[in-house]
């Protein structure tokens, strides 16, 4: 069906550790990469412990809970990537980071068809693409938080990217990680956060102007509209230092008011009230 067995994840942040559980869970050997050795922990707790809930709401078996942990090992060393069929960056959403990245994974990964890909919600794929040697092997597959639990991913093809490295990360992620693809252009927000990011930056312009409660808001969308989560609460769980980035890139991109981040999100943003993952946000957390 594939010839993808071998998977290599950069990053063990929520979107990593999510995607790392996702290829763990289909049946493939998984290696995960942080930076450091506490960065590596912290990420691994973090999977584990997912993985764990899953088996605890019998999602999983005792034992494929056991063989899914014995498909992932971890690494601070992107050298252990040289056998991996497909690599899938997840960082932080900063383009020189991610360049950096795509030029180690270059050097490092042997096999000449290895597909290159990046978890990117707006940096353009190109830039990625032509850091690399092999730019018709690199395509974003853009997955959604929680990556176990949404049916979505993007697929988005560079300019440089060839029609067979489309169409195998297409039979990759529909076939064996059962996910459901669509194609965007590489432009930036692509389909989803296109439409999103206005959509949350009003509303968190809304909060600022004291028009309604952040509750009132959440409450709006959910009960009026049927939303899983309304969008302050839907921040919070992307991560404002994200939803910011995302919209930095779109109105680089575009120049549109919509796209532009209001000043209580930087603020937010720099007092490091990032949402869920720092504990606080427009909510707090435990
Ligand atoms: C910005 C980026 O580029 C792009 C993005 O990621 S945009 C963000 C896209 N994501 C969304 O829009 C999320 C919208 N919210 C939701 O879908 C839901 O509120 C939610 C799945 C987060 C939580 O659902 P909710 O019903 O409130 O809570 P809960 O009952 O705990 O969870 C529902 C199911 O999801 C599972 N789940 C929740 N969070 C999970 C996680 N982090 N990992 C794995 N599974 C999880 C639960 O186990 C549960 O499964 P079950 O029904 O089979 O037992």
């Amino acid at each position: 069906m594939t010839d993808i067995e071998r998977v290599g994840v950069v990053g063990c942040g929520q979107m990593g550790a999510g995607i790392a559980e996702v290829c763990a869970r289909a049946g493939l050997d998984v290696k995960v990469a942080e930076t450091t050795g506490e960065a590596l922990e912290i990420g691994r707790t973090r999977l584990f412990n997912s993985l764990s809930k899953a088996a605890e709401r019998g999602k999983i078996s005792a034992e494929e809970l056991e063989s899914t942990q014995a498909r992932l090992t971890f690494t601070t060393d992107l050298g252990e990537f040289a056998d991996r069929d497909l690599v899938i960056e997840a960082v932080v959403e900063n383009e020189q980071v991610k360049t950096e990245i795509f030029q180690v994974l270059d050097q490092v990964v042997t096999r000449p068809d290895a597909i290159l890909a990046s978890n990117t919600s707006s940096i353009p794929l190109v830039k990625l693409a032509v850091a690399t040697s092999r730019p018709d092997h690199v395509i974003g597959i853009h997955f959604f938080n929680p990556a176990p639990v949404q049916k979505l991913v993007e697929l988005i093809p560079a300019l440089t990217t060839s029609e067979g490295t489309l169409s195998r990360a297409q039979v990759f992620t529909e076939k064996v990680l059962g996910k459901h693809a669509i194609r965007a252009q590489d432009r930036s927000g692509f389909v989803v956060n296109a439409l999103l990011i206005p959509y949350l930056l009003s509303a968190i312009r809304m909060f600022e102007s004291g028009i309604a409660s952040r509750e009132d808001i959440d409450n709006g969308m959910e009960m009026g509209c049927a939303h899983p989560m309304g969008p302050l609460k839907l921040s919070d769980l992307i991560g404002l230092d994200t939803v910011a980035s995302v919209a930095y890139s779109m109105y680089e991109e575009y120049k549109e008011p919509l796209y532009a981040a209001p000043p209580l999100l930087q603020r937010m943003v720099d007092a490091g009230r990032l949402g869920r993952k720092t504990g606080s946000g427009f909510y707090t957390y435990e």
